[in-house]
């Protein structure tokens, strides 16, 4: 039976930063008391809060946070007005630069052990204690660098990519041949240390040409006034007019014979020796390039030379130099290319510039994150303070007016981030051809990192899905979304259905004035999402389209949207439960076989009932819906465009006198609600259970559209138990039903035994699912399951559609969109799927 979804152990991940003298990057994840694990579903509060992967609230209240003063000035001060102390893990790391006096005056009552690690955990402790009260708990700089790379690159996915000539590529890692590695810390200076293991490296090399001088020496020549200006100038930089190039040597030719072309720089800043020219006459823009790729080139190329000194085949970046900026890693993998003749590959982290603060994190002792797996994380993007583009990222606004006010506020301050941006092609650069920026753009977010980095969930209770035939091979999503038509497509998808979404979230709060301030401010955080990824498609991870689906139900959730199409699931469910008696009637009446295709048909006809879908929606509005269902479900047309029914039906039917063997357990992963679940999915689920086959109801953890949750089954069961003796046995033995509602059928209390009819939730909140991470207890009713059923577009089509199972696996969809159908089954939109594979 569901229990309670448990609260996971919460985590986020927040930045605070930067000033130009002090840096703080901060990590936080604490954790949270688990509660109510073993209790009642009934005792769950209704609210998407108490459920894992929700729950965004960090738990360092950062709320008002501010740096007092501008980034200018040399003390000012960081202000957490609205922490309470109850913190129990917090892990930095400073910088060492001179900082003095830019903590709170204000002595704090912490009683907090904070792990720091960085010089400026020494520099600073005797400040942190004057001022906060607060001890510093020291950690080593090179043992949390290694900590927090080797967790990054285990637990988190999409973590590591590479970066060529403008394009990125996501690497999945595998655990067990993640070392030895060479790791890079492009900080202030560079580290290059060996990593055989956890807790085991050297460091190898390390150069004092690194960040610092980028930084240094770029603000004395072009007098930039932040590291972000300093960057943005290299964005429209020319070095050709301070580079000497090959070609500026050899007359404008390459020098083929040793693999020089006329763009490769033969010596940079090699121009400027002219002595008609003063640094005023070059353009700050060229100096900053020509000095980025100097820095860049330089330490790519050191580091190769690393890794072939000990042959290493993987090298990763990290540091807060490389701020995701697309023509430093470019850079840096072109001469990590270039000179080992393509052996060697630099790899860069979504997280680069927080491997230290991390890796203090991960030092404290029996926090329970030794074994973390990487289907414990989840990752959320949620909306704030990020995107104010300031001088503080803060963490998600906590608050929800807060997050309100600020969107109206970022709304009144222009249109640019809400404004789709269109996504030039990857510029190519051939050899030694980075003669302008390839993913040069018209300005450089100011907050790129911040945006990248999202906040770690960590649920304990999440589980890889037992039966997945491959897990390793294991892709979740059909449609690619690096294929920039398609994302283009889907973009305007989900942008053209976000006013009816409001609507119906509005609605369902009421309409209240407060409600309809939340739908807006909700519409225009998940126009700005859209917005970012259109701009950098990468820039969460790598994207699918479940990930946008799932994108936009946590948004929802962030702006307190509990269940928008409550009244609509529930309208649709008394609808369908009053005619239930009927059709059980009728399928009675029928023989075994043409009631076996009357179940598949009522599941795949019932799909119509989808409010995610345009058309669909379209067809609501109409009035039309109630009159194609009907049709489609008098006459369906076989064969359906994808049509294994006879193979399947050949797996249940008997055949003269051999009665096949019924299955022992069967998953049905149901999806939306009212027909959907009670004319389509229980029918079939009765079927099942007739043949002696147990069941378990697999549905949503949360809302997501008009998708059913766990929570409201067991509810819809016992209404239709009431019409049907064999739902109402199996519904008891599963522990469905409360003893007031057993005797409502015929007024016995017979103890029959049955096979169980049961509920689980499935451990997400999206119309899709993401089988490599699904709640334990469904990963335990697999256990003993032979059979899966996944039913709607969501979670057999946009998503394991092509996954593969170690038992049979029926996928039943209606497609309700042209496109989809087209690429996907070559067929027309309301044409069917009924794929079956059995056991791999
Ligand atoms: N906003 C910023 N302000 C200052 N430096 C920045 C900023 N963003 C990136 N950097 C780069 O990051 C470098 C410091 O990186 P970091 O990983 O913090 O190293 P360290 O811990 O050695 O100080 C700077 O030298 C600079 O090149
Ligand atoms: C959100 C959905 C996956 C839900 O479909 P379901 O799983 O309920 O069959 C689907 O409605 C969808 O892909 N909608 C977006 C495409 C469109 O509006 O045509
Ligand atoms: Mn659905």
């Amino acid at each position: 039976m569901a229990g309670l979804i448990d609260e996971p152990i919460l985590g986020t991940n927040d930045i605070i930063e930067t000033r130009e003298e002090a840096e703080i990057k901060d990590v936080l994840i604490d954790k949270v008391r688990e509660e109510g694990g073993q209790g009642d579903r009934e005792m769950a509060p209704p609210t998407g809060n108490s459920i894992h992967r929700s729950g965004s609230r960090p738990q360092l209240d950062l709320s008002k946070a501010a740096i007092l003063g501008n980034s200018e000035e040399r003390d000012p001060t960081i202000l957490l007005p609205n922490q309470s102390d109850d913190i129990s893990h917090l892990a930095l790391d400073i910088g060492g630069i001179d900082s003095h006096g830019w903590l709170s005056e204000t002595p704090a009552n912490c009683s907090a052990e904070i792990k720091a690690t960085g010089g400026g955990a020494y520099k600073f402790a005797d400040l942190f204690k004057e001022k906060l009260g607060v001890s510093l708990d020291k950690e080593d700089e090179m043992d949390c660098l290694v900590a927090g790379a080797n967790f990054l690159l285990k637990a988190i996915r999409h973590e590591a990519f590479t970066h060529m000539e403008g394009h990125k590529k996501f690497v999945q890692i595998d655990h067990n041949d993640l070392f030895p590695y060479l790791l890079v810390n492009v900080g202030s200076g560079v580290s290059m240390i060996k990593v055989d293991g956890d807790g085991k490296f050297e460091r190898v090399s390390g150069t004092n040409v690194g960040g610092g001088t980028y930084w240094g020496l770029g603000r004395l020549l072009t007098k930039c006034k932040s590291f972000d200006e300093l960057l943005e100038l290299s964005q429209r930089g020319d070095n050709r007019t301070i580079d000497m190039l090959v070609g500026d040597i050899y007359g404008g030719m390459d020098y083929g014979k040793i693999g020089l072309s006329a763009s490769t720089i033969a010596s940079s800043f090699g121009k400027a020796i002219s002595e008609k020219k003063e640094l005023e006459d070059y353009r700050p823009e060229d100096i900053s390039l020509s000095l980025l790729r100097m820095i860049s080139y330089n330490i790519g190329q050191i580091s190769y030379l690393n890794a072939l000194r000990f042959g290493l085949k993987r090298i990763f970046f990290g540091g807060f130099f490389i701020r995701g900026h697309a023509y430093t890693m470019d850079t840096i993998s072109f001469a990590v290319h270039f000179w080992s003749k393509g052996e060697a590959q630099a790899m860069f982290l979504r997280h680069e510039g927080f491997l230290g603060a991390l890796g203090a994190f991960m030092s404290y002792e029996k926090h329970g994150l030794d074994d973390l797996m990487v289907h414990h994380l989840v990752e959320r993007f949620p909306m704030g303070a990020p995107y104010t583009g300031g001088k503080i990222h803060g963490p998600p606004l906590g608050d929800l007016n807060e997050k309100i006010s600020w969107m109206e506020k970022f709304v009144l301050k222009g249109t640019e981030i809400t404004a789709p941006v269109p996504m030039a092609p990857p510029g190519t650069t051939g050899l030694g051809g980075f003669e302008v920026p390839s993913s040069k753009g018209g300005t450089l977010r100011s907050d790129a990192s911040a945006l990248n980095v999202g906040v770690l969930h960590l649920v304990p209770t999440l589980e890889v899905f037992p039966l997945l035939a491959d897990p390793k091979m294991y892709e979740p999503n059909t449609i690619d979304l690096s294929d920039h038509v398609e994302l283009e497509y889907w973009f305007t998808v989900l942008s053209e259905h976000l006013p009816d979404l409001v609507d119906k979230a509005v609605a369902s709060e009421g309409g209240t004035d407060d409600a309809r301030r939340r739908g807006d401010a909700f519409a225009r955080a998940f126009s700005a999402h859209l917005a970012r990824l259109m701009e950098e498609p990468a820039a969460y991870g790598k994207l699918g389209l479940a990930n946008l689906l799932e994108l936009r139900e946590e948004c929802l959730r962030e702006f307190h949207f509990v269940d928008a199409y409550r009244s609509i699931k529930q309208r649709e469910n008394e609808a369908s439960l009053a005619v239930l008696p009927d059709l059980l009637m009728e399928l009675d009446s029928m023989t075994e076989e043409t009631r076996l295709l009357t179940l598949i048909e009522g599941v795949l006809a019932a799909n119509i009932f989808d409010w995610g879908s345009r058309a669909c929606v379209d067809l609501y509005h109409k009035g039309t819906i109630i009159e194609i269902y009907r049709m489609s479900r008098n006459k369906m047309q076989r064969p359906w465009r994808v049509d294994d029914f006879d193979v399947f039906k050949e797996r249940m039917q008997s055949s003269g006198d051999k009665k096949p063997r019924p299955h022992k357990r069967a998953l049905l992963f149901v999806d939306n609600s009212g027909a959907d679940i009670v004319l389509g999915m229980l029918p079939l689920a009765r079927e099942l259970l007739r043949r002696g086959t147990e069941v378990v109801l697999v549905a949503n953890s949360l809302p997501a559209l008009n998708d059913a949750t766990a929570m409201e089954l067991p509810d819809i069961v016992a209404e239709a138990a009431k019409h049907c003796d064999i739902l109402r046995r199996a519904a008891e033995a599963g522990g469905l039903l409360v003893d007031a509602m057993i005797n409502a059928l015929d007024g016995s209390k017979e103890n029959s035994s049955s096979v169980p009819l049961m509920v689980v939730e499935n451990g997400c909140g999206s119309p899709c699912i993401d089988l490599r991470q699904v709640s334990s207890e469904l990963a335990a009713a697999a256990k003993d399951a032979d059979l899966i059923i996944l039913e709607g577009m969501g979670r057999a089509l946009h998503t394991n559609f092509n996954a593969r199972f170690k038992c049979d696996a029926l996928k039943l969809a209606m497609v309700k969109n042209q496109r989809l159908a087209e690429k996907l089954i070559e067929g027309n939109i309301y044409d069917c799927v009924c794929r079956y594979e059995p056991a791999s």
